[in-house]
């Protein structure tokens, strides 16, 4: 995929078309993706300025689709609605694209793509089947049969349960946890406490959205975390 589109990919901006005023957020995707597509001598090679420059096409187009609305699902909230990413066929595509690109900064191939209830089941499994994985889910509690590790956790909005069924991962297997957004990461670390549990070797967190401010990082021990897309507003 690259900027020049076919009839599947979102149009996007070439420069000379951007609109007046840039989001913060999208100012400094537009500042990375030229400094990454760099080479030592300055040289941009001519494939990952292609890539660098379909990642960051696709960044400002998926945050251009999120919706906001305040105190959603309580007071005081400011709820990000990725939903509209998957009412359109290109946006959707385009995402499952980005998403598989950022895998590669983990610098191994997970064995099983985790997915968190409920929305890290919009990709989760797409994104295994595209890695060919194993999709394995964390659910809220009550809904897994069979003997189940369980985890409790806050996140930005209320406390929950996780939980997943024994057996869904082999120890050893390389394991990479989906999730569409990083707030707190109240619920990240949850999951990632589940696939250590089961004895999986936790290589990654993949994030479609992260709330900086919010420094869900923080919670994460460290383990290498990506996400495609971040907003403060
Ligand atoms: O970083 P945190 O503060 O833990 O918040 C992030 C979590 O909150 C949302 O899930 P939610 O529990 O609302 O469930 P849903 O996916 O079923 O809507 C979101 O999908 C993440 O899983
Ligand atoms: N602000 C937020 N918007 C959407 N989903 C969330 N999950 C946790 N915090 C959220």
């Amino acid at each position: 995929m690259t900027s020049t589109s076919n009839q599947s990919t979102p149009q996007v901006s070439t420069s000379s078309e951007q609109p007046a005023a840039l989001t913060t957020s999208e100012a400094a995707i537009l500042a990375s993706s030229k400094a990454t597509a760099q080479d030592a001598s300055g040289r941009q090679p001519a494939s990952s300025t292609a890539s660098a420059s379909e990642l960051a096409s696709t960044k400002i187009t998926l945050l251009g689709t999120l919706r906001r609305f305040a105190d959603f699902p309580i007071p005081g909230i400011n709820f990000i609605d990725i939903l509209p990413i998957f009412q359109n066929p290109a946006t959707h595509k385009a995402l499952l694209r980005a998403l598989e690109l950022q895998v590669l900064e983990f610098g191994a191939k997970p064995d099983v793509v985790v997915g968190l209830d409920a929305r890290g089941f919009l990709f989760g499994p797409q994104l295994a089947l595209q890695l060919n994985a194993s999709f394995v889910p964390v659910r809220k509690q009550g809904k897994l049969p069979g003997p189940c590790v369980t985890a409790t956790y806050e996140k930005e909005y209320g406390q929950d349960f996780f939980q997943m069924q024994e057996g869904a991962i082999k120890p050893g297997q390389k394991v990479l946890v989906v999730d569409d957004i990083i707030a707190t990461g109240g619920s990240a670390a949850a999951a990632g406490s589940l696939v250590k549990q089961l004895g999986g070797d936790l290589i990654g967190y993949l994030f479609m959205l992260e709330i900086p401010f919010l420094k869900g990082r923080d919670k994460l021990d460290g383990v290498h975390t990506v996400t495609l897309l971040e907003t403060d507003d």
